[in-house]
C-alpha cells in the first residue's frame, strides 16, 4: 500500500496515497480515510477532554485516525478494532509512530464489545450504526459515540430502509436533518432502556452527510425511564406549515387545526435538548485554543448548537414567505421580532435557512409581514 502522511488536528499519521483530483471509486481503497470528517472527529477529542474517559474504544478504526487523535491528544488510553487485516497493518505502524498507549485487536465489532467493557465507545461504521448500537450500549462504561452517514433512511427519503433500521417513521419534509438527528437518538434512548440505562446528550448534532452523536449513559432503571419519557413524535401537515411536538410514548392523532387536514405523525424521536450546556461551554473554550488549524468551521457549529431553541422541528424561513406570499426581510430581523413578543427564537445548525421559534404560525407570519 502506497502512503501519505496527513496531520489532522495535532496529529500526523500515515493513510493510502490518494490523488484529490481522482478519488478512490467508492468501495476499492485499501483502507479508508476521508478528510473531510475531520470536524466530525475535532468535535470527539473535544467531548473526550471534557469528560476524561478511562479508556476508549475506536471500534471501527480503519486508518486509526479517530483513535490516534485522541490518544495523541486526550492522553485517553485507545483500544483500536477493525476487521479487516490491512487496516490494523496501517493502525499499528500509525500507533508505533506516534509512540501512543494503545491495543489492537481484529474482530468483528460487536463479537469484540460483547466480551469487553471500555469507558468511551466510539461506532464509526460504513453508513448505518444500527446493527452495532445494541452492543456497543453493552460495552460502554460511561459515554457512547455514534456516527451515522445513511441520511437517506434516517431522513425518509428511503422510507422503508429506515423504518426498517430504526423502528421509527422518518418523514422527508423541510427539517428531515432535524428527524434524521432525532431517530437516532430515540432509537439509542430505546436500545439503551432494555438494560436499564438512560441517555443524556452531551452533543449530537447533524453535518453535511453525517449525523454525530456524543452521548452519556447512566444505569438505573429511573434514567431508563426518564430517557423513555423523552420520546414521543412531530407532528407535520401535509397541506400546511403546521406542525406540533408532542412528547408521548404512543402518538395521538391529531388534526390540522388552520387547514382541517389530518396530521402525519414521524418517530418514536428523541423530543428536547441534543446538548448539555456546560460540556458545549467548556468545548467552545477548548476549541479556541487547543484545535490546531483553523477552528473557524467547528466553533461555528458549537455557537449554533449552544443557541438553538430546544425544539425539535424547525421551520424553513424561505418556505414560509412562499407560503404566506410574502417576501421576507433579514431572517435575524425575523428572529428579533419574534423575541421582542417575548417567543423562543433562533437559527438552527443544520441550515442557513432554518428558524426554531415556540411562536403559533400566525405570530411568525405577522412577524414576516410587519
Ligand atoms: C467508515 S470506516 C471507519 C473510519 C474511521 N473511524 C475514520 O475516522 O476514518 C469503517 C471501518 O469499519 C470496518 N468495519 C466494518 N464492519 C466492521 C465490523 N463488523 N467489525 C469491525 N470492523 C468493521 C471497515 O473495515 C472500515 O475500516
Ligand atoms: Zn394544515
Amino acid at each position: 500500500m502506497d502512503l501519505t502522511w496527513v496531520t489532522e488536528g495535532r496529529t500526523t499519521i500515515a493513510v493510502p496515497c490518494q490523488n484529490p483530483d481522482v478519488p478512490f471509486p467508492p468501495g476499492t481503497a485499501p483502507v479508508f480515510y476521508n478528510s473531510r470528517m475531520a470536524l466530525n472527529r475535532d468535535s470527539t477529542v473535544l467531548v473526550v477532554r471534557q469528560t476524561h474517559p478511562h479508556s476508549y474504544l475506536d471500534a471501527m478504526a480503519a486508518s486509526g485516525i479517530r483513535g490516534c487523535r485522541v490518544g495523541y491528544e486526550t492522553g485517553v488510553p485507545v483500544t483500536f478494532n477493525d476487521r479487516d487485516q490491512l487496516a490494523i497493518d496501517l493502525i499499528t505502524h500509525n500507533v508505533q509512530s506516534l509512540g501512543i498507549k494503545a491495543d489492537i485487536t481484529c474482530r468483528d465489532a460487536n463479537s469484540l464489545m460483547s466480551d469487553e467493557k471500555f469507558g468511551f465507545v466510539d461506532l464509526d461504521p460504513f453508513g448505518t450504526p444500527a446493527p452495532f448500537i445494541d452492543a456497543a450500549i453493552r460495552s460502554s462504561g460511561k459515554y457512547l459515540g455514534v456516527t451515522a452517514t445513511d441520511t437517506a433512511p434516517l431522513c425518509g427519503a428511503h422510507l422503508k430502509a429506515g423504518i426498517r433500521r430504526y423502528m421509527a417513521r422518518p418523514l422527508n419534509t423541510e427539517y428531515h436533518t432535524e428527524v434524521g438527528l432525532r431517530i437516532l437518538l430515540g432509537n439509542v434512548a430505546r436500545h439503551a432502556a432494555v438494560y436499564d440505562k438512560g441517555i443524556t446528550p452531551l452533543f449530537c448534532y447533524a453535518h453535511e452527510h453525517f449525523v454525530r452523536l456524543h452521548l452519556q449513559l447512566k444505569s438505573s432503571a429511573s434514567a431508563a425511564d426518564k430517557s423513555i419519557a423523552r420520546l414521543g413524535y412531530i407532528h407535520q401537515c401535509p397541506k400546511c406549515p403546521y406542525r406540533l411536538e408532542e412528547q408521548k410514548f404512543f402518538p395521538g392523532i391529531h388534526t390540522c387545526p388552520l387547514c382541517g387536514a389530518s396530521l402525519t405523525p414521524t418517530g418514536p424521536l428523541w423530543t428536547g435538548s441534543t446538548h448539555d450546556p456546560n460540556i458545549l461551554a467548556g468545548m467552545i473554550e477548548d476549541a479556541e485554543t487547543f484545535i490546531a488549524g483553523d477552528p473557524s468551521g467547528l466553533l461555528k457549529l458549537l455557537a449554533l448548537c449552544r443557541d438553538e431553541p430546544d425544539i425539535s422541528f424547525s421551520y424553513d424561513y424561505h418556505k414560509l414567505g412562499k407560503f404566506y406570499r410574502l417576501s421576507p426581510g433579514p431572517i435575524d430581523v425575523l428572529l428579533n421580532r419574534l423575541r421582542d413578543k417575548g417567543y423562543r427564537a433562533g437559527r438552527v445548525h443544520y441550515s442557513g435557512y432554518g428558524i426554531k421559534t415556540d411562536a403559533p404560525l400566525e405570530e411568525i407570519r405577522d412577524c414576516i409581514s410587519s
